[in-house]
């Protein structure tokens, strides 16, 4: 089939590259100049892996090609999905003026059918405004042309976003005619060959789903953050109460590692937003409210511990980080924990070397040249004469690292883990202070 796919970030080329790959012929549209001309010279903009060989895979058959004329993409795609960003307004509402933006492209332009299909995250509600959008549109030329809209909001992860457009779990579909039903029928039928993951529902729903499933995984994360701060009060082992719980099938192991908060584009997005879209009903949302205050709280846990070791004057002192990216296998450093910690330590009169194994690049244009920051080549070679290490992201290559060298190359062994990568009598036995989130080597020391 014939689909356009409206902005090139990490949902839409990830969409554009996988339907191409089902045998459709995609044509991928970006306003961002840049963007579509590294993807013409053969790039990807983004780190995802696997995303590359899919991309080049397809636009080598001819079946994936990248635009910045909207005219010509709007005239390719029967089916229109749109992929733009929903970032937070000033307050915490989503900005729908790309959504927007593209649906009125699509009603400027469209001489034939057409199934508008929103996959950004966008609030309840927002398939009537696209719908009247289009309608405006067309009513300014005259034309009484038959379109459908639905929603049909993505669940990938980044870092495992082309693992996860491949093999959902669930394909969740808001339609409100039979004609956009048989279309998304037909284009996500090789996606779900061993059992029917499509979930068909109407537009409302299919659009409070998306923000629910965030704000339960949210909640989640909160919840153990919270469990973890209270372990360490009491002795107690969060990583042992996360098995002891998560083998309830009520429950389950999955997102329930404590940590040094949430971050990522979505989950701080998506949370504000649903709170915003409630107290606009006149509802509170309090548990989500709970949620996004422990997250807000949990980033400082470390500089909290920071500060608790070593004062609350840092000048003079250099930190090591390990991590900046929001999560391992991306470059993404939107609402990355890193940043709060980087700025809490510049504010105490720190400075920081930092090692990210893809991020540098993103952390430089986000910190500019400022001069307080220095990015090494390898993990040890960050640890060189620094006062503590500071692990914010769990990328593989931290779980195992060389404890005696980690132990020599600092000034003094003493490690803040963020995500809890080691066992604490492990560190113990290696003579490194070890401050993780949550964990005890008493509870340890209970079970020798
Ligand atoms: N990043 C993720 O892992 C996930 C994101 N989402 C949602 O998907 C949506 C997109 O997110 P990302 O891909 O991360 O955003 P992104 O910021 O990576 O990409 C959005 C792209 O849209 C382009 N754009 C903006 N206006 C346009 C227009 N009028 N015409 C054509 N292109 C336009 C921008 O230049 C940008 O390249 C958001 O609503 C987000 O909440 C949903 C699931 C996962
Ligand atoms: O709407 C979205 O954009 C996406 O948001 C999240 O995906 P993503 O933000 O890419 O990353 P996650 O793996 O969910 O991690 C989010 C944050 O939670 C943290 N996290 C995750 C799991 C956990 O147990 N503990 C924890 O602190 C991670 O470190 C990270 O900072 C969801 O998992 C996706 O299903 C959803 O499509």
């Amino acid at each position: 089939m014939k689909i356009t796919v409206v902005g090139t970030g990490y949902v839409g080329l990830v969409t554009g590259a996988c339907l191409a790959d089902m045998g459709n012929h995609v044509v991928c549209l970006d306003v961002d100049e840049r963007k579509i001309r590294v993807l013409n010279e053969g790039g990807i903009p983004i780190h995802e892996p696997g995303l590359d060989v899919v991309v080049k895979r397809n636009v080598a058959a001819g079946r994936l090609q990248f635009t910045t004329d909207v005219a010509a993409s709007v005239a390719h795609g029967t089916l229109q999905f749109i992929a733009v960003g929903t970032p937070p307004d000033e307050d915490g509402s989503a900005d729908l003026q790309y959504v927007l933006a593209a649906a009125r492209n699509i009603g400027r332009l469209a001489t034939d059918y057409k199934l508008v299909i929103d996959k950004s995250t966008v609030p309840v509600g927002t398939a009537d405004k696209v719908q009247a959008a289009i309608d405006d549109e067309l009513g300014k030329r005259g034309l009484d042309l038959a379109f459908s809209v639905a929603s049909n909001p993505e669940f990938l992860k980044e870092g495992a976003a082309v693992e996860d457009f491949m093999r959902p779990d669930r394909i969740v579909v808001g339609v409100s005619d039979e004609r956009a039903a048989n279309l998304l029928r037909a284009i996500y039928a090789p996606f779900q060959r061993t059992r029917d993951k499509l979930v068909v529902m109407d537009l409302r729903s299919a659009e409070l789903t998306k923000y629910a499933a965030n704000a339960m995984l949210a909640t989640r994360i909160s919840f153990m953050n919270e469990l973890a701060l209270l372990a360490e009060k009491m002795g107690a082992d969060i990583e042992l109460v996360r098995q002891g719980i998560g083998s309830d099938p009520r429950i389950g192991y999955h997102f329930l590692y404590a940590g040094c908060g949430y971050g990522g584009s979505c989950f701080p997005k998506d949370v504000k937003a649903l709170i915003r879209t409630a107290s606009d009903q006149g509802q509170d949302l309090k548990v989500l409210q709970a949620v996004e205050d422990a997250n807000d709280h949990q980033k400082t846990v470390l500089t909290r511990k920071v500060l608790a070791r070593f004062g609350q004057d840092l000048s003079g002192r250099r930190f090591a980080l390990w991590g900046l990216a929001f999560k391992p296998n991306t470059d993404d450093m939107r609402e990355a924990t890193s940043r709060v910690v980087i700025d809490e330590l510049l504010a105490r009169g720190a400075t920081v070397t930092a090692y990210d194994p893809v991020a540098t690049e993103e952390a430089k244009r986000i910190f500019g040249d400022e001069p307080r920051i220095t990015y090494a080549q390898g993990p040890m070679e960050a640890l060189e004469g620094a006062e503590a290490l500071l692990i914010i992201t769990e990328w593989k290559e931290f779980r195992s690292p060389d404890f005696d060298r980690l132990k020599t190359a600092l000034k003094q062994p003493v490690v803040f883990d963020g995500r809890n990568l080691y066992e604490p009598a492990l560190m113990r036995d290696f003579g490194i202070e070890y401050h993780a989130i949550g964990r005890s080597v008493r509870a340890q020391a209970a079970l020798a």
